[in-house]
């Protein structure tokens, strides 16, 4: 059984970064994917964004739909102030498994609560699971026709509160308009557009970072 692309990805961050050092995790992983083989992080280029966001928040509990590697898991736990947590979602086991590992090796596994299912099976549970009042940061990078069905999903569950802020992964490249023209024309959301580009590429792509009013 040959090895699969998330475990070449772990591979090379074990070889070409310093455990409990997540920039140099994080050069390592754009790296690998910018010269060995493809994959789909965040990037450096819209990752600077995320970074720029979440700084911004200063968020105390965050939640992330859709780990994959762990690259943007690492990205966001880098930043949060001390006695803050992240909450990442990820349905497929392998690659919870390989994102387990690369978040150990960055050292941030503290910081990090890495949970395995559905986000709309998983989202309903937050409360009881982590004692969750409200997310202060959603950073949304899972399946493209799920952004919709989970933004309302949190504001059902009052997962949502005044300024939480709603930041999507990849609204035109692979594109999610239907979640767009909802967070666009809601009066219940002020929502902005981060133009950027895809992964490695130089396809466009972009973060919409949406604001809940309440
Ligand atoms: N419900 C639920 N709950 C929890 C979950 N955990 C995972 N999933 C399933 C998510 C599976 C991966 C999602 N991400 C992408 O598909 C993605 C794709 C591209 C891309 C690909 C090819 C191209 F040619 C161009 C662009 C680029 C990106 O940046 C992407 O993020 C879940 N689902
Ligand atoms: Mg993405």
């Amino acid at each position: 059984m040959g090895s699969t692309r998330p475990q070449r990805l772990l591979r090379a961050v074990q070889k070409n970064s310093t455990r409990g050092d997540p920039q140099s995790v994080i050069s390592a992983i754009d790296h690998f994917c910018r010269h060995k083989e493809w994959a789909m992080n965040v990037g450096d280029e819209k990752g600077s964004i995320l970074d720029g966001v979440v700084s911004e928040v200063n968020p105390s509990t965050a939640l992330e739909l859709g780990t994959y590697c762990g690259y943007s898991t690492v990205r966001i736990a880098r930043l949060l102030p001390p006695g803050s947590q992240l909450i990442t979602l990820e349905f497929n086991p392998a690659y919870a498994a390989v994102a387990k590992q690369v978040i150990a090796w960055a050292g941030l596994q503290d910081k990090v609560q890495l949970v395995e299912g559905p986000s709309g099976d998983l989202i309903p549970q937050m409360k009881e699971l982590f004692g969750v009042k409200s997310f202060d940061l959603v950073f949304i990078d899972h399946w493209k026709d799920r952004y919709l069905a989970d933004a309302q999903l949190l504001e059902e569950c009052g997962l949502l509160r005044k300024g939480s802020v709603l930041l999507a992964d990849n609204v035109i490249c692979p594109g999610t308009p239907e979640y767009l023209e909802y967070v666009r024309n809601s009066p219940r959301y002020e929502s902005r557009y981060f133009k950027s580009h895809l992964e490695y590429t130089q396809a466009e792509d972009g973060l919409e970072k949406s604001v809940f009013l309440g």
